[in-house]
């Protein structure tokens, strides 16, 4: 079938310009004589209005330039539809993209999508919300939420938020909820990924995987603050199997398991973030797997 691209590019994103790659994904596509359109993505994050579009055009491509709010917004609305995404990286973090395999630079992205090839990834339920990256309750949400209230965006903007966050945490009481067995801890923080990072290639969820049916829950749990960076780095490497969760209740500062199903009674209302954007919180949060959620334009794995 013939390719016809609808770009969708956040004119805030990032904190930079995105001209030079508009030039160059303009080059790209008319030289290869694929028809496309660049349009601004929307603040309410609502692309309803596209449907009748992307229907009566046989657009077959949404390609997101922008972060992953941005691409969590952007899919929600469009997946229903009969079309492929695509992404550009162009946020703070784009831990999604990354987590795909899509690098930021916007030639080899922009190669990716004129390459075509995609798979079916998942994505998950926050109670009635959708993710398709990373979500989470605690000190995370909390750096997302002070990100969102600042002017600058940015890396710089997003570790300077995470380090005051940290001198400042102090942890919150959940009740976890999976396979009908409930824990009680007290926790920094509780992400529960889809993709395997943060943004940024910060990894917290080592073996989380965009295709295998499963959400991979880090419980960051109360411990001496000068412990928390190393916690966090004993993390990254991967190297914190999960046994036993009673076992590792009481022995370890930071569980990590796997799970297509999880509730969590956010017992002291912690804040909540889905995919890096601050979101209302909730007395009860339910994550639940959407398997083979949508097609996305990836590097083939081999
Ligand atoms: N046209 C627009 N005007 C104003 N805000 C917009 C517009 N389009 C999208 N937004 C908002 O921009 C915000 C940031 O989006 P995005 O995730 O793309 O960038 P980022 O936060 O810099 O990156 P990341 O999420 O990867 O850290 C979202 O809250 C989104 O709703």
């Amino acid at each position: 079938m013939k390719r016809k691209i609808i770009f969708l590019a956040n004119p805030i994103s990032g904190g930079t310009k995105k001209d030079s790659a508009f030039k160059h994904i303009d080059a790209t596509f008319k030289k290869q004589q694929i028809p496309f359109e660049i349009l601004p993505t929307v603040a309410s994050g609502d692309y309803d209005f596209l449907k009748a579009k992307i229907r009566e055009e046989n657009i077959t491509d949404i390609v997101i330039i922008g972060g992953d709010a941005s691409v969590n917004q952007v899919v929600q609305s469009l997946r229903t539809e009969k079309v492929r995404f695509g992404i550009i990286p162009f946020g703070s973090g784009n831990g999604f993209a990354f987590a795909a395999g899509i690098p930021k630079n916007v030639s080899k992205a922009t190669k990716i999508i004129l390459e075509g090839k995609s798979s079916v990834v998942d994505a998950f339920k926050v109670n009635e919300e959708f993710s398709c990256m990373l979500s989470g309750i605690g000190f995370d949400a909390k750096v997302a939420h002070d990100f969102a209230a600042k002017s600058s965006r940015g890396l710089i903007t997003y570790t300077q938020q995470s380090i005051i966050n940290f001198f400042k945490a102090h942890p919150y009481q959940f009740e976890v909820s999976v396979d009908g067995f409930s824990l009680f801890t007290e926790a920094f923080f509780i992400s529960v990924a889809n993709a395997n990072q943060f943004g940024n290639n910060f990894t917290i969820a080592p073996k989380a995987s965009l295709n295998d049916g499963m959400l991979d829950v880090v419980i960051v749990q109360k411990m001496n603050k000068a412990k928390l960076p190393f916690a966090i780095l004993k993390q990254l490497r991967g190297n914190n199997k999960m046994q036993q969760l009673v076992e590792a209740m009481s022995k370890k500062n930071v569980l990590y398991f796997q799970t297509d199903t999880i509730t969590i009674n956010n017992i002291k209302q912690a804040p909540l973030h889905i995919d890096g954007e601050p979101k209302e919180t909730a007395a009860q949060i339910k994550f639940e797997i959407i398997k083979d959620c949508f097609d996305l334009l990836q590097p083939s794995k081999n």
